[in-house]
């Protein structure tokens, strides 16, 4: 049977999105890099999957595949598209929306300005929870990286999230630290690895090169773990406005043991039906 998708975009960051709720999908490792290929697919950096919740406080379940074909914990980005997604396909009301994934609930609220507001929970500090190889808690963990030694935060946001403070993103060392970074032994579930400039108490720069995706346009959950790192190494603000490559996001974390939220947009560019028998 073919199979309708939504192809929708967060700050560029881009996603094949599937309603497997009125219809139930079995996706596998290769299917998702065929869909995700950008020459002989629709082409994505991840594919979303909204299915029937599991548990009873959820309203949907949120799925993630990045384009390598892993699944994993969560998306930013995605779940702003997700609930955009639910509510014009008529299959949620414009109001609050929660998702339940792997790593636990996210709560989607429409914003009068026509963006999603994302309560992204409370970010993970704890080292062995990320996971990453280290004794203890700490603002920042030394790691010898190709002979020389760096300074990360780490943090969890239900994904595993490096960040390095750099002077300036334009020359941040993006494609020659971040691969090697993300299959570094010290983050045995690999990591997304965040390059971060602070521009003010109150703005950053950042890019993300992604676990299972490379360098992407915008990076929801790594603009959530890099000001949670600022924020713990006391460079920033509870209200940080953070410029990605294809957009900003505003995120605020007014507490250690409150909840995190990013704010941004969600947008739909087509839909389109893939062959039968593809999916
Ligand atoms: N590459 C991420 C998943 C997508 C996250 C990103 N697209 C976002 O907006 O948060 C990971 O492997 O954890």
């Amino acid at each position: 049977m073919s199979l309708t998708f939504t192809k929708m975009q967060g700050l560029g960051n881009d996603f094949v999105v599937i309603d497997g709720i009125s219809t139930p999908v079995h996706l596998d490792a290769e299917r998702v890099r065929q869909i995700a290929d950008r020459r002989y697919g629709v082409g994505c950096d991840q594919v979303l999957v909204a299915e029937p919740a599991l548990g009873t406080t959820a309203d949907f379940r949120y799925r993630i595949w990045n384009r390598d074909g892993e699944e994993v914990e969560h998306c930013g980005n995605g779940v702003r598209c997700l609930a955009r997604f639910l509510i014009d396909r008529g299959l949620a009301p414009a109001a609050t929306i929660t998702l339940e994934t792997v790593s636990g609930l996210t709560r989607v609220t429409p914003t009068d300005e026509g963006l999603m507001q994302v309560d992204m929970g409370i970010p993970v500090l704890e080292p062995a929870a990320v996971p990453f190889q280290a004794e203890a808690p700490a603002p920042l963990y030394p790691l010898v990286v190709e002979g020389e030694t760096v300074q990360l935060g780490v943090v969890s946001m239900g994904n595993p999230h490096a960040v390095l403070r750099v002077d300036a993103v334009t020359t941040a060392p993006v494609s020659r630290l971040g691969p090697v970074i993300e299959h570094h032994p010290a983050f045995p579930n690999r990591a997304n690895v965040g390059f971060m400039a602070i521009m003010g108490r109150d703005h950053i720069q950042l890019r993300v090169y992604e676990r299972g995706a490379g360098e992407t346009l915008a990076c929801g959950t790594g603009a959530c773990a890099a000001v949670a790192v600022g924020i713990i190494n006391g460079w920033l603000e509870p209200r940080v406005q953070v410029d990605l490559t294809g957009g900003q996001l505003v995120v605020h974390w007014p507490g250690k043991d409150q909840s995190l939220w990013m704010t941004g947009p969600a947008e739909t560019v087509f839909d389109g039906r893939l062959p039968a028998g593809e999916a």
